[in-house]
């Protein structure tokens, strides 16, 4: 089995898959986290593994960045790949001072500026919203390893460089805990094609104070949270 962008063997992939958007974060992921990994798709250097977290199959897959690319990725993996979960596991820049560097973010929900959702959804505005189970999971996950935590709503951009401040103001008023460029777009996807789904950032960046972590914040926060969603989806494997 073979699609244009996914060149894995019918069967090859789990039916949960981890979802970063750099597909180097995959490796990373497979290399470090699971047992037997095997590299399944590698079109585009978009490189897809599966391998065993204790003893059961599961899958890590780069989306590349921003809605459209997710958006293929995800509807194959569905469609062709039998895959029922699909969580992302990215990073995120936030607007409001109550969301801290280093924090996890989970997408309860997912606001956009991509016309995607509507172009499906007959030009109407159909919520975006996250698998509620694997929220609660992702919860659980979070409350039981200490990590500070927020769930609420996201903000997917169709631009890495908007500076827009006044859009971080509007989003700061209702509340969005964090920016990124895919959520919206694998919710549509998981909601269209009947899959479960799951955004889940660490707060890499703060848009307004202009922090950014270090790469090797990055990489140790980053494993907090591939930690923190192995745990939660452990169970359902
Ligand atoms: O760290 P990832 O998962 O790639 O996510 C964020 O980082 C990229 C931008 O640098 C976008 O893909 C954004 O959503
Ligand atoms: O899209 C993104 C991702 C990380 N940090 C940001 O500020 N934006």
């Amino acid at each position: 089995m073979m699609t244009p962008h996914i060149n894995a063997a019918a069967g090859a992939f789990a039916k949960t898959v981890l979802m970063p958007g750099d597909p180097l974060r995959a490796k990373y992921i497979a290399e470090n986290f699971l047992d037997n990994p095997k590299l399944v798709t590698d079109v585009r250097n978009m490189l897809g593994y599966t391998g065993e977290y204790q003893g059961k199959k599961i899958s890590v897959m780069g989306s590349g960045m921003g809605i459209p690319s997710i958006s293929i990725y995800a509807k194959e993996l569905i469609t062709e790949y039998g895959v029922e979960n699909i969580i992302r596991i990215g990073s995120c820049g936030a607007v409001s001072d109550k969301i801290k560097l280093m924090d996890v973010v989970m997408a309860m929900g997912a606001s956009t500026d991509s016309a995607v959702n509507r172009t499906r959804f007959a030009n109407t505005d159909f919520a975006m919203i996250g698998d509620f189970d694997l929220l609660r999971k992702a919860a659980d996950a979070a409350e039981k390893l200490g990590t500070n935590y927020h769930v609420g709503n996201l903000y997917s951009s169709d631009l890495f460089y908007s500076g827009d401040e006044a859009r971080y103001d509007l989003m700061e008023k209702y509340g969005i805990l964090g920016v990124e460029m895919e959520a919206a777009g694998l919710y549509g996807v998981a909601a269209e094609y009947g899959a479960r789904a799951l955004a889940m950032m660490t707060v890499t960046d703060h848009l307004r104070q202009g922090l950014h972590l270090s790469a090797e914040e990055r990489q140790h926060t980053l494993n907090e949270m591939i930690k923190l969603t192995l745990e939660a989806v452990s169970g359902d494997l």
